[in-house]
């Protein structure tokens, strides 16, 4: 019997990347570079991209799946960009074809262009097999974006800084969420602009700063407890009277949602995704049914939560 010896070569990795909620968004005062200090906790959800990457002679990227034609596909495209910094850090060229499949809503504060470039972070680094910490990784992750870091992370988080840096935050058990996505996005920077333009319009009735980046112990105990009836009172988010600003039909989207029974609801991020949290995952079916059927959303999904970080799903 002959002998070969075997050597297999990997060609493509697929990565799955979590969507995020912010259970606590705080926001500071706009700082000199432009952004804002946050005291937040995020949690992952279901909800999620598959990014798959494979060698080619160039870069090149197709997007596939939710809101599709609203993402560049091109090396402005967040998981390029990743792919560029990455090889960068490996010192090699950055020929690969990225293939997106988006589930997670474009513009819709549920952090999907973070999640693509986590994605493409943890498949090129399997696929390219470099020996890169987390922590490496996750300073990669931070130059891309504030949110990078988390989507890598996943499960449930603390974040500070520009929302870059991340503790463990312990939640036990599975939360049931329903997500109501609109017609039409948010942009970020935009709603971040609309919170300092409101607060100044308000200056002098304002809370001081460090009532802002307060540290949200109670929200964190209730996630310790596992009990859904315990966090959905603690939900907020700093940023969802500058969302109602600039979408104000999102105030009936989140009313249509608690009257369908959801514990409560919030604007994600800087939305304009509504997030329900509910008893349970029966709750969260009845609840997606009733709003579908209210006609206050583009369309409305269910998601549980936390969700792991972003991982390595095959290779070929
Ligand atoms: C609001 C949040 C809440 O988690 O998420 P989304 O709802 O957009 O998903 C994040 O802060 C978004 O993070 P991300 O989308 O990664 O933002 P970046 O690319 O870093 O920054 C985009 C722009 O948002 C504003 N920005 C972002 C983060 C921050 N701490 N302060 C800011 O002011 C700045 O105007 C910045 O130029
Ligand atoms: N891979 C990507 N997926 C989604 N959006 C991307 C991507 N790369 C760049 N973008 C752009 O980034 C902007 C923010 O999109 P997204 O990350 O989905 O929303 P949000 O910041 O509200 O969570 C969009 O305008 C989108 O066109």
């Amino acid at each position: 019997m002959s002998r070969t010896s075997l050597s297999v070569v990997t060609d493509s990795v697929t990565a799955r990347a979590p969507s995020k909620v912010n259970l606590h968004l705080g926001v500071g005062p706009r700082r000199d570079d432009g952004y804002h200090d946050l005291v937040t906790v995020f949690q992952a959800l279901s909800l999620h991209d598959d990014i798959r990457v494979a060698r080619a002679h160039e870069l090149s990227v197709t997007v596939r799946g939710e809101g599709a034609g609203s993402v560049p596909a091109d090396a402005s495209n967040l998981a390029a960009r990743a792919a560029q910094a990455l090889a960068g850090w490996a010192d090699r060229a950055g020929h690969v074809a990225i293939q997106i499949e988006k589930t997670i809503p474009v513009a819709g504060g549920m952090a999907g262009g973070s999640a693509d470039a986590a994605g493409a972070l943890v498949a090129l680094a399997h696929l390219w097999k470099l020996d890169i910490s987390r922590d490496e990784l996750a300073e990669i992750a931070a130059d891309l974006g504030s949110d990078v870091p988390f989507a890598l992370h996943g499960n449930t988080a603390l974040g500070t800084g520009r929302g870059e840096q991340l503790m463990h935050v312990l939640s036990r058990g599975e939360f049931h969420w329903v997500l109501a996505l609109a017609r039409e996005g948010l942009s970020t920077p935009a709603v971040y602009k609309e919170l300092d333009r409101l607060r100044d319009s308000r200056s002098g009735d304002v809370d001081d700063d460090g009532d802002f980046l307060r540290s949200p112990d109670d929200l964190m105990q209730a996630l310790a407890s596992g009990d859904p009836r315990a966090v959905a009172p603690l939900l907020h988010n700093d940023l969802q009277p500058a969302a109602l600003s600039l979408q104000p039909t999102l105030r009936r989207t989140l009313r249509a949602g608690v009257d369908a029974g959801a514990l409560n609801g919030i604007v994600s991020g800087s939305g304009p995704t509504c997030a329900f949290l509910c008893a349970d995952e029966q709750s969260a079916v009845n609840v997606a049914a009733e709003l579908s059927g209210a006609g206050v959303a583009r369309a409305v999904r269910t998601a549980s939560g936390p969700a792991p970080g972003t991982r390595v799903l095959g290779t070929n």
